[in-house]
């Protein structure tokens, strides 16, 4: 398995009563394996890919990503897990905005020392980013902005992508274009993907469907 996720607990710190979010969560992901989560707003998801990512702390419970158990990890070896298998795309497409395309396809790679050009510009090519490289985000439609960010995501050669609402901010037509190419470039790399979307057709496109409501998957 990639990534299990064995009763895991949740409750955030802060005034008054606290309610757990998260009660107990279970689910396994294998290598390639594509996932779609949902739930009602508030059920817990972003939490929930939050911690999958190590980018959050659970309370109980225990979550191994890539055969490392990520309860008994501190900030440095959550990061640096972080940083070998897993990318993140959001709703929000969080491109660098004084950065150009090729340089914000670039960017992540780079950073995480596994700068691969050919790589990048294969990914732009199935990407249809090809003629872009030289723009800014800003002088992109939104649905060209997230296939980059799926791009920037996908050129780190993530075992792991977690999408958040990935096409949440494209109308019906862009959504569903980005939604095809982000399964078939993952099928191809063979990544999973854990995708938290409301979308019901979404879900239904993807190998797995779970679904989280009060506090467990259902
Ligand atoms: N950092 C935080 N501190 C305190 N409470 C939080 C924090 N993040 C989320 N919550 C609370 O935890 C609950 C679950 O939030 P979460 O964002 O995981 O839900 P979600 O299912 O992704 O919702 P949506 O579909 O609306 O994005 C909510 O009640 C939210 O208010």
């Amino acid at each position: 398995m990639l990534l299990t996720i064995d009763t895991v607990t949740k409750t955030y710190p802060g005034p008054g009563q606290r309610r757990p979010v998260l009660r107990g969560v279970s689910l396994a992901l294998d290598a390639g394996e594509t996932l779609a989560l949902t739930g009602e707003s508030g059920s817990g998801k972003s939490t929930l890919l939050h911690l999958a990512g190590a980018l959050d702390r659970f309370d109980t419970g225990e979550i191994t990503l890539d055969g490392v158990p990520l309860s008994g990890l501190g900030d440095a070896g959550r990061a640096r897990l972080r940083r070998e298998t897993v990318a993140l795309v959001f709703q929000q497409y969080n491109l660098v905005p004084s950065l150009t395309v090729a340089q914000n396809l670039a960017f992540h790679a780079r950073l995480a020392g596994r700068d691969d050009p050919a790589r990048q510009a294969d990914l732009a090519r199935r990407l249809g980013l090809d003629g872009l490289g030289a723009r800014y985000p800003e002088e992109l439609s939104g649905g060209q902005q997230q296939r980059v960010a799926i791009g920037r995501a996908l050129a780190l050669g993530p075992k792991l992508l977690l999408a958040d609402e990935p096409t949440g901010n494209l109308d019906e037509t862009a959504s569903a274009a980005v939604l095809d190419l982000m399964l078939d470039l993952v099928a191809e790399s063979g990544t999973a993907l854990l995708l938290v979307t409301h979308s019901r057709e979404i879900a239904a496109r993807l190998g797995r469907h779970a679904h989280l409501t009060g506090g467990v998957i259902a």
